[in-house]
């Protein structure tokens, strides 16, 4: 069950149970939110009232790698903690990433201060999405960290009030919510949920845009908004679902290669994911899969070879004992007093 489902159950729960014990917010929850990817991502042109980004139609899909959001309360007045784990952390490991800016603490002020309390929060985050990947990496952090507080606080907000604050974030928050298969308008933030017995859902299944899927990651990153910027000289590519890709594969030519091999080893589909440089591979089943990790390893097309399900989706769970990360690299944030005014609008910038 998706984490959505999870707090209206759980509220739910509480509703008809008027005499039960008073019912006790729990001290750490824990969220799943997986990557995602763009089944079609048509683009438009840019308005100046979005800051310069594009009209979108897009199909996004939930793709089964995910990052483990966990929240903690922490004494009143203490603050926030981040806490950042994982084998291949990018830019977010470099002496000169500026953690107060990571998307997860974005939301978590966001969230505080709609709905008037403290951010006095341990974030704890444990990367397995590629990062600067066009996997939606950072805005599923954001997520995760808008459903875990949600519960942490005993919130329980609909899904479209979450949204709405998503969308003050980042063009693909919203979506990163509730996953699975959803069609984005806007500038990517308006969300229509697809369900998946729905017939648009059979209809992108029967397209091979389900199952087993391949990701070709990369140790190159690629910034969404310079891959944007190509577009506009470049255009899209003939006959390209992705109009990103074009411009992605300019960027970056290795993805091109990735998708030419994973067709060649008879892949359903193979894309450049957003705006790239990573490239998912619809493989129909295990004996397909084989073939294109074989192809891909033969070549070196790709750096890195993940393998996940599609679509998926963001699941909770509430923890009666804090998590412990035990990873191979790991980075930490304490935070100032003083940080606090900076993120609720207060005093200044550093
Ligand atoms: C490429 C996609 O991942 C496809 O879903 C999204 O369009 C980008 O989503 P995102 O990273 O959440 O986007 P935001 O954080 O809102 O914007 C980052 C940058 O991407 C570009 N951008 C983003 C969304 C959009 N509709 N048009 C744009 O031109 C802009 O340069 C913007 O400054
Ligand atoms: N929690 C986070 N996880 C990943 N990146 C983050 C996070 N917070 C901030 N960032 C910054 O966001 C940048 C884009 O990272 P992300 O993994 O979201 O890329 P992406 O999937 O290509 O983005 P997009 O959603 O634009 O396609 C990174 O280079 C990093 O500096």
């Amino acid at each position: 069950a998706s984490a959505a489902s999870a707090a209206s159950a759980a509220s739910a729960a509480s509703a008809v149970k008027p005499n039960a014990a008073r019912h006790v917010p729990p001290l750490t929850v824990s969220v799943d939110v997986p990557a995602k990817t763009n089944l079609t991502l048509h683009v438009g042109a840019p308005r100046a009232e979005w800051g310069g980004r594009h009209e979108l139609d897009t199909i996004y899909c939930g793709v089964g790698v995910y990052d483990t959001i966990t929240v903690t309360s922490k004494e009143p007045g203490s603050g926030f903690s981040l806490d950042l784990a994982g084998e291949h952390l990018g830019d977010l490991a470099s002496t000169g990433s500026d953690m107060r800016r990571n998307h997860a603490v974005l939301a978590l002020f966001a969230l505080a201060e709609a709905c008037g309390r403290e951010p006095d929060v341990s974030l704890n985050i444990e990367k397995r999405i590629p990062v600067a990947a066009g996997l939606g990496g950072g805005s599923a952090d954001a997520a995760g960290a808008l459903l875990a507080l949600d519960e942490l606080w005993d919130l329980h907000w609909p899904i479209a009030r979450l949204r709405e604050i998503a969308a003050t974030l980042g063009a693909d928050m919203p979506f990163c919510l509730t996953g699975g298969y959803a069609r984005g308008t806007g500038f990517g933030e308006r969300i229509e949920d697809i369900p998946a017995d729905s017939p648009a859902a059979r209809q992108l299944k029967s397209r091979g845009f389900a199952g087993l899927a391949m990701i070709g990651a990369y140790a190159d990153a690629l910034s969404t908004p310079a891959v944007y910027a190509a577009f506009d000289r470049l255009g899209a590519g003939d006959g390209e679902e992705n109009h990103l890709q074009h411009a992605a594969i300019a960027l970056h030519p290795r993805s091109g290669d990735a998708i030419r091999e994973a067709v060649a080893a008879g892949a359903r589909q193979a894309f450049v994911s957003g705006s790239g440089p990573s490239v998912i591979a619809f493989v129909a089943d295990e004996q397909a899969a084989a073939d294109g990790r074989r192809a891909w390893t033969a070549s070196h097309a790709v750096d890195r070879i993940l393998m996940a399900q599609a679509p998926a989706a963001p699941r909770s769970r509430r923890l009666s004992n804090p998590v412990r990360a035990s990873q191979t690299m790991k980075l930490r944030l304490r935070q100032s007093k003083r940080l606090n005014h900076i993120h609720t609008g207060g005093a200044g910038h550093e």
